[in-house]
């Protein structure tokens, strides 16, 4: 299972969570992986923590004040790139300019969804993974493998009949191992969080909670 850590912008240490998911992900088989701010990412990919972006923008070199540029956030560190984030939506355009430019830079990329039928789009352009989230579930605690398991298990069928290839993670509410393994019964291959690490009072242990029966 896939298991990456957004750190939108909570007021934790990134470097420090950052560490935690270094040294849990090298005590278990599980791929972990971070993503802080544009700004933390040089930072953090220091650590020797998998790092990813939570955006890029469809832009290349040039004047674009303001924006996330693919090569330079791959320069500071980052392996791959969070695109559509509910808290970062984009046009249709710009997401398949997103997962171009992510492309060109060599990015991951995971291109997240409300629903079903948003994951068959975003599928059809070509991301490495996406991601569905409903919105009402993020940060409440309240994991989306047990309050909606169907919205994972159309997700994943949406995708595999739009592009077998492109894995399918589920998100919002996912705090514990079991939360883990109930999104992994359902048919995805990894979990996208964010409060039950950045938040929590020790970001190891709610690591080591998450991977603990995987
Ligand atoms: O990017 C992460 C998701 O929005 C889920 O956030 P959450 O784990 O706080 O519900």
């Amino acid at each position: 299972m896939f298991v990456l850590v957004n750190l939108k912008t909570y007021p934790c240490d990134p470097v420090e969570v950052a560490e935690a998911v270094r040294d849990v992900n090298d005590a278990t088989d599980a791929r972990l992986a971070v993503a802080p701010q544009a700004a933390h990412i040089e930072r953090v990919a220091e650590t020797g923590a998998e790092t990813w972006a939570q955006h890029v923008d469809a832009i290349e070199h040039g004047s674009n004040t303001g924006h996330a540029l693919a090569e330079s956030v791959a320069d500071a560190g980052a392996v791959g790139t969070l695109i559509n984030h509910s808290e970062r939506r984009l046009k249709l355009a710009d997401i398949d300019g997103a997962v171009r430019a992510a492309e060109r830079a060599d990015l991951e990329t995971v291109v997240c969804a409300n629903n079903p039928a948003q994951i068959g789009a975003a599928a059809a352009l070509g991301p490495d993974a996406v991601a569905v989230e409903p919105p009402a579930l993020i940060g409440t605690g309240t994991p989306v493998s047990q309050a909606d398991p169907d919205v994972v298990e159309n997700a994943v069928e949406a995708a595999a009949n739009v592009d077998p290839t492109v894995s399918v993670l589920c998100g919002a509410g996912i705090s514990t191992g079991d939360d883990v393994v109930a999104a992994g019964d359902l048919g995805a291959e990894g979990v996208l969080l964010a409060s039950g690490v950045a938040k929590a009072d020790d970001p190891q242990s709610a690591l080591e909670n998450l991977v603990e029966p995987l």
